[in-house]
Parts: structure tokens; C-alpha cells; sequence
């Protein structure tokens, strides 16, 4: 059962400020923490709760000047995370905190990078809003379970980004409430270009689709213009693409509970696919994957050549220093830890170290 916090979030609530100069101080506080630590998640300072994690949220709004610029009433706003909020589900990583360390990798990277000279503010409207949106009603199975099994997502959505499709379509369902409807001040054009945007961001999160992300990044790159809204539409699929993945980025005291988190939901997964007879997915597998395996692999070909690449285009990330350290403590902890699997190429073949590990299998 949940234990977060009710219709009611507010400051007042226990757990977020309870008069208005301390929720003031909380903001500017957070605010600070929030923008400066791209790669130290704030969870790494404490653990925050579901009601703080939602005023965190808001400041990123308030502090981009979203709700000045768009007219974003705070009642509205509140409503829309709550939402937001309730339709995460309880699962050991799809959850409400990933949302929100992706969406704070976010609004780290569009500070980081100065995006807010180089874009403009509907652009990242719509970046943070995906962010915020990416996995809502996350069931804990991938993309090639909700195939193979045949579920109602598939089948609904015809195999195509079963999950991407439904986690984009929860998010105009509360959008279509009038007082969840954060854009409800906008003009007619600019939802058409807001709704075309986010769809755009929460399906490039479907890691099957790395690889042809990726490629058309690198061949608009040495030629990349701000002003091209070709150019820029890759370059925010890029950007949710590095939040979604970037536990990894974040010190190890952080990846660590959340590499954790990541292998119990492919354990129940594969643990499924085992019990109704269906194709096991191998990175997925209790039996075959020990947590140096299943990072090496993924650190090295899909991570750290997309981060690699954004770096290209914003050398103020160095990024790729930061993500060696890191690929050399696993593959450290690779050679000292207990693996499950035998060394070699057998071992990365059999984790997601590329995205199309991430396809449903034959029978
Ligand atoms: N082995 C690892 N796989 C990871 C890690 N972080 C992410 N992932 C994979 O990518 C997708 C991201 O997409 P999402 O929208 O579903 O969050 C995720 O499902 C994993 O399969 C990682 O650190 N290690
Ligand atoms: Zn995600």
C-alpha cells in the first residue's frame, strides 16, 4: 500500500514545510541543490518523500518560469503532480522516484548546458513535462513481455511501443482534466506543438529505438543548429534519453540502490516469463545475471556512447570522464566480485549491453 501523501499535499502537510517562510526556505534550498548537482542526485543528501519530491517538482516550474510564462495556475499545478503522482505504481524501479530523477537530471542538464539561451521556453516545457511523464503506469514488464505475453497494452497498441504509447496516452488523460490542464492557458497552436513534442520525447524512450536515435544525433552533430527544429527535436530525444538512463552517472552511493531496484523488477519479470512458458529475456535472468555483468555491458555500449556524443555538442558536460571512472569501478568490481556467469563474450552477450537486447523474443 502506498504511503504517500494524500489529495491533500500542501505545505501544512507533515513532511513538507508547515509555515510559509520555512517552505521558502525548503525551495531556495532545494532550488539550489536541485540545479548545481546534475550528477549527485539530491536523493544522495537524503532520502526525500513522495509530498517533498512533489514540491521539488513545482520549483523546477516556478524556477524555469514556466508558470509565469505559460500562465500555470499553482492549484493547477499542484493537481497535475498529484496526478501524476498517483498514477505511478508501487514497483521496485518504474516508480515515482525515478520519475523524479529523471525529470531532475533534467532540469540539471537544461541549467548545465544554458539551454534556456539556445531554446525556447515551449521547448523545454515540453522536455521537463516528458520527463515528468515518461514511465507513468509503468507495470514492471518490458516492452518484449507485454509482447510475448499478448497483454492488453500489445494488443491495444499493435506491438508498436506498447508501454512508451500507453505512458504517453496516461498523460493526456490527466491533461484532458480541466484542473489538472497546466496548459490549459496556451493557445490552440501551442498545445498542438506541446502535445507533438512530449509524444515525441516519452517514444524515444523505447531503448529499441537507441541505435536510430543515436545515429541521426551523430550525423546532424557536426552541423547542429539551434535554430533547425530538426535539429532540436533529435536533441531533446537525446536529452531524455541521457536522463533516463543516468543512475549510472550519479556517484556510486546512489547507482548502487538503484541498480538494485533495476534487477529486482527484471528478477519478478523473468521469474514471470519463466512461470507462464514464455521466452525468458536473458539480461533479465536470476539464474545468469550478477550486477557487474549486467552493468559493464551497458555502461560500455549503450551509456557511454550516447553521453559521449552529447558531451560533442556541450563540452561543458565532461561527461565522458565522469562515466569512465565509473566503467572502471565495475569493471573493478567485475574482476573482484562473484559473477554469476562465465567470462568472456557468453557474459555480454547475455545482458542488455545493447538495445537490441531489449526486443521480444521468437518462441
Ligand atoms: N543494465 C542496466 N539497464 C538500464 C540501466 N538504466 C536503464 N536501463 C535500461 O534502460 C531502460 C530505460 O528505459 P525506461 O524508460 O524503461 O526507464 C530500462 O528499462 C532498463 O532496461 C542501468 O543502469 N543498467
Ligand atoms: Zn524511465
Amino acid at each position: 500500500m502506498r504511503t504517500g501523501p494524500q489529495a491533500s499535499w500542501r505545505p501544512g502537510v507533515p513532511s513538507v514545510p508547515s509555515t510559509p517562510s520555512s517552505y521558502l526556505v525548503f525551495a531556495i534550498q532545494a532550488d539550489q541543490c536541485l540545479r548545481m548537482c546534475v550528477f549527485v542526485c539530491v536523493c544522495v543528501c537524503r532520502q526525500w518523500e513522495d509530498a517533498e519530491i512533489m514540491v521539488l517538482l513545482q520549483v523546477m516550474y516556478v524556477d524555469l518560469d514556466f508558470t509565469a510564462t505559460f500562465n500555470i495556475e499553482p492549484d493547477v499545478l499542484h493537481q497535475f503532480l498529484f496526478e501524476i503522482y498517483r498514477r505511478y505504481n508501487n514497483i521496485p524501479f518504474h516508480n515515482f522516484k525515478h520519475c523524479f530523477c529523471v525529470t531532475q537530471m533534467m532540469y540539471g542538464l537544461i541549467w548545465l548546458t544554458d539551454l534556456r539561451s539556445k531554446m525556447d521556453s515551449i521547448d523545454l516545457l515540453i522536455m521537463l513535462t516528458s520527463a515528468i511523464c515518461h514511465d507513468l503506469d509503468h507495470t514492471g514488464y518490458n516492452n518484449a513481455y507485454q509482447i510475448n505475453a499478448r497483454t492488453e497494452l500489445a494488443l491495444r497498441y499493435n506491438d508498436i511501443s506498447p508501454l512508451e504509447n500507453h505512458h504517453c496516452a496516461v498523460a493526456f488523460e490527466v491533461l484532458e482534466r480541466t484542473e489538472c490542464n497546466i496548459f490549459r492557458n496556451l493557445s490552440m497552436d501551442q498545445f498542438k506543438r506541446i502535445r507533438e513534442g512530449i509524444i515525441k520525447c516519452i517514444l524515444a524512450t523505447d531503448m529499441t529505438r537507441h541505435n536510430e536515435i543515436l545515429n541521426k544525433f551523430k550525423s546532424i552533430l557536426p552541423t547542429f543548429d539551434f535554430t533547425s527544429k530538426e535539429h532540436r527535436d533529435v536533441l531533446m530525444m537525446i536529452l531524455i534519453k541521457v536522463s533516463d538512463i543516468s543512475n549510472e552517472a550519479r556517484p556510486m552511493e546512489v547507482a548502487e540502490p538503484w541498480l538494485d531496484c533495476l534487477l529486482q523488477e527484471f528478477f519478478n519479470q523473468s521469474d514471470m516469463e519463466k512461470l507462464e512458458g514464455l521466452p525468458v529475456t536473458p539480461f533479465m535472468d536470476r539464474d545468469k545475471v550478477s550486477k557487474p555483468s549486467s552493468q559493464t555491458g551497458f555502461i560500455r555500449f549503450v551509456l557511454l556512447p550516447l553521453f559521449i556524443e552529447l558531451a560533442n555538442l556541450f563540452p561543458c558536460l565532461e561527461m565522458e570522464k565522469a562515466l569512465e571512472r565509473e566503467t572502471q569501478n565495475r569493471a573493478h568490481s567485475d574482476v573482484t566480485g562473484k559473477s554469476k556467469e562465465a567470462a568472456g563474450s557468453r557474459r555480454e552477450s547475455q545482458t542488455n549491453a545493447g538495445p537490441e537486447a531489449q526486443r521480444p523474443h521468437a518462441q
